[in-house]
């Protein structure tokens, strides 16, 4: 189906301008037009600061615009592990920090919407992200699901997409995951009306075309009893790698990414400063990874680093990871960042 875009920079700098923490929404016009006794002067003082924050807001939303190309909206709904941060029944210090701090210290369970049609996963905070961000859901046209741990799959959640539950939708959800994924899916809401939610088995190495876009599953290293995927999303001429939940990434993975080349890699980085597991990554890893994509030559230029599903664990607060990832020019996601690579 035909959908309206905004085209590339225009749609960028709008929803960098909306959405910013830094520049929140003001519209100093419309204050101008609801006091009508403002002075002359009030009014030009006020037209003056309004020109000089649509000024601001190009000139910082402008520093992340690059050349050429579409561009592609990768939207962060969530950036934490299983538990949240702060972690919901957790009293330890840091996250006590992060409930005091608020802000870019709160994270949910991860997920990423891109050019709000195509998502990934479908944790059990998707309403909270719906309701925090804005997000018109019934756009969503393909879902594709890591594994089944609880933070990545509520699928009893994907039941209010059905009738009575959900009105004006015009197309079906499809939705594509292993095995084990298809079936916590049939057990929650069975075999649906095709009209609403259509459910594929995928296979690592499997890649689906979606019409918008094509997603290739690759093999995680993260729980040895469930085929855990990771994804590689072509879509407008972009390419991006979808890289959590994992530990190390298998070496069939590596032959597969090392063909290609990659605007955007968003990475496991679970343990923070503390030892890797098994199914999870550190910041070292993080850095090591990038460091192998980059000397493999499977990083594009100007191609953007993510780090990203953090465990309370890890005692480290936003400020704290970006004075670790800055230096590496790795970005750190949180809840609600937008980013157009
Ligand atoms: O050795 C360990 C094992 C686990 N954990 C936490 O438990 C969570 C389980 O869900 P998850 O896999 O999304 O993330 C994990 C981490 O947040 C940890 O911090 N250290």
């Amino acid at each position: 189906m035909e959908r309206k875009k905004t085209s590339g920079a225009g749609r960028m700098i709008l929803e960098k301008r909306q959405r910013s923490p830094l520049l929140p929404d003001f519209n100093l016009f419309s204050l101008i037009q609801r006091n009508p006794g403002t002075t002359a002067i009030g009014r030009s003082f006020c037209l003056a600061s309004g020109l000089l924050y649509q000024l601001t807001a190009l000139i910082k939303d402008g520093l992340n615009v690059r050349e050429g190309g579409e561009r592609v909206k990768l939207h962060f709904l969530g950036t934490a592990a299983a538990e949240g941060f702060p972690a919901m029944f957790c009293r330890c210090e840091h996250c006590m920090k992060a409930r005091q701090a608020g802000g870019r210290d709160i994270r949910t369970r991860s997920s990423v919407i891109i050019d709000d049609i195509l998502k990934v996963d479908f944790p059990p905070d998707t309403l909270h992200h719906v309701l925090r961000d804005g997000i018109d859901l019934g756009l969503v046209e393909d879902l594709f699901i890591t594994h089944t741990h609880l933070d990545h799959l509520r699928a009893e959640d994907l039941a209010m997409r059905l009738p009575v539950y959900a009105h004006g939708l015009d197309h079906p959800l499809r939705i594509y995951g292993h095995d084990a994924a298809v079936r916590k899916c049939r057990e929650a809401f069975g075999r649906p009306d095709a009209s609403r939610i259509r459910l594929s088995r995928i296979v690592p190495f499997q890649t689906v075309d979606t019409g918008t876009a094509k997603v290739t599953a690759l093999p995680a290293n993260h729980d040895p009893d469930e085929t855990c995927l990771l994804f590689f999303i072509e879509k407008d001429g972009k390419r991006l790698f979808y890289g959590h939940d994992t530990g190390l990434l298998p070496e069939e993975t590596w032959a597969w990414l090392e063909q290609t080349t990659l605007d955007a890699v968003i990475l496991d980085c679970t343990n923070g400063n503390l030892p890797f597991t098994g199914g999870h990554l550190n910041i070292e890893a993080v850095i090591g990874i990038r460091n192998r994509l980059r000397d493999k030559g499977v990083l594009a230029k100007d191609a953007t680093v993510i780090a990203t599903h953090f465990s309370h664990n890890i005692g480290l607060l936003y400020n704290d990871l970006t004075n670790i990832f800055d230096p590496e020019q790795i970005l750190v996601a949180y809840d609600g960042m937008i980013l157009n690579v």
